[in-house]
């Protein structure tokens, strides 16, 4: 039955678990045919077990190169790269790629192919037995935020940007691999979705613990999903490679302060994150309950709207007591214009969301998408203040 939500990003919550392995890379260098310095030259580096570490760096200084190296679409001229205590450069391609999730932007979906089929593939060519790939397609559907019911029949053209990226995510984690390589996966969606996708990385994450390399161009991206971000120059030569806090109070050169950009003082808010916020608890009720009797109990809480969840304990809506008074039952019906934040969400995220929705709150998701409080603008406001007055002094 429906009660009153307490909030859940308690400081006990378990600490993340880690099914990744350490990544490691010794003097490891790409030159293309006719070019006449290196696209990547000597790097080394070492990504630690269950970290997402960020590469940026200006266009064309080696990023993707890189990347596509350490699951060998690119094969290195020079230098080792070792997952665990593995050399990479010695596997066969094939089983190595299939032991490491890639994601790249707009998913990289099989047009032809359903929804299940896109995400079920690398365990049928690994040989699963076909009941064991259907629950892994569901379960993976489900930790992606996308209704097996609903989506597992459908072509990926069937599906919102945002959703296929989803997909791409789950096809990329299907086997479970301990490593996960993402290029731009978000660079392609709008701003809120975008937003809504970095959030729901965040909690899978927190769940899962792979090591997770991430391209992108976008800086802001780069603080909030990062547990580290490497700063390259031409040749992938690092600049820097340390965690977005030291990054933004110390650049270690000017080159690197001139990308960060002028606001890394205020970029310092993409650092505060909704779960260091108080939450407030919200009247629930679930879909087909009586609508009387979760009219009474928002009332009897002091709350001027509830929230409805279905039946996967998802937040689905939040009409107000008025609306409800109105209602014999509590509806099925989607709000696409719910204006929903994750616990890793930042304060300038929660805000975009609340003014594209033009709502003074927002619903905060957490495990597995369900509700953890609500958010309120005066509380993101006061946050922001303090946060810009910790920095400015
Ligand atoms: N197949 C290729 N053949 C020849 N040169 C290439 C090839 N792929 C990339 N390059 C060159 O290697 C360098 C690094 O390219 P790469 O795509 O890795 O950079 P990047 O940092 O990912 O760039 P962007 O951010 O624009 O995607 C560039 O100078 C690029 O032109």
């Amino acid at each position: 039955m429906s009660e009153t939500t307490t909030p859940t990003n308690d400081p006990t919550t378990p600490a993340r678990q880690v099914s990744g392995v350490s990544i490691r890379l010794d003097g490891v260098t790409k030159r293309y045919p006719g070019q006449d310095r290196p696209a990547v030259d000597e790097v080394s580096l070492e990504i630690p077990a269950g970290e997402t570490v960020m590469f940026v760096g200006p266009s064309g200084c080696g990023k993707t190169t890189l990347l596509k190296m350490l699951n060998r679409l690119i094969e290195p001229t020079g230098g080792t790269i070792h997952l665990g205590d593995e050399d990479v450069t010695r596997q066969d391609p094939d089983q190595l790629r299939r032991r490491i999730g890639y994601v790249i932007q707009a998913g990289g979906l099989f047009p032809h192919m359903t929804v299940g089929t896109n995400v079920g593939m690398v365990p049928r060519m690994l040989g699963w037995d076909k009941e064991r790939v259907t629950a892994r397609i569901d379960e993976l559907l489900d930790l992606v935020g996308l209704d097996p019911e609903v989506y597992r029949d459908r072509y990926p053209k069937e599906l919102s940007g945002g959703q296929q990226q989803r997909v791409g995510v789950a096809r990329a984690l299907a086997a479970d691999p301990p490593v996960l390589l993402m290029d731009e996966p978000f660079g392609a969606v709008d701003p809120i979705t975008r937003q809504r996708l970095q959030d729901e990385l965040l909690r899978i994450q927190e769940e899962l613990g792979k090591t997770i390399v991430f391209v992108t161009h976008d800086f802001d991206e780069a603080v909030k999903l990062g547990d580290k971000i490497v700063v390259f120059d031409v040749g992938a030569r690092v600049v820097q490679y340390d965690t977005p806090e030291a990054i933004l109070a110390d650049p270690a050169e000017e080159y690197v302060a001139d990308f960060i950009g002028a606001g890394a003082t205020l970029k310092q808010l993409t650092l505060t994150r909704v779960n260091s916020l108080e939450l407030r608890p919200v009247t629930t009720a679930s879909v087909g309950d009586d609508a009387a009797e979760a009219l009474a109990r928002a009332r009897a809480a002091g709350d001027e709207y509830l929230v409805v969840l279905d039946r996967r304990g998802r937040p689905i809506s939040w009409p107000t007591t008025a609306e409800v008074s109105r209602m014999q039952q509590i509806p099925a019906t989607v709000d696409e214009k719910l204006p929903v934040v994750g616990l890793g969400s930042t304060l300038n995220d929660a805000l975009d969301t609340m003014l594209a929705a033009s709502q003074g709150g927002a619903v905060v998701l957490g495990r597995r998408d369900g509700l953890a409080g609500i958010v309120s603008i005066e509380t993101i406001m006061a946050a922001i203040q303090r946060a810009r007055s910790e920095v400015a002094g």
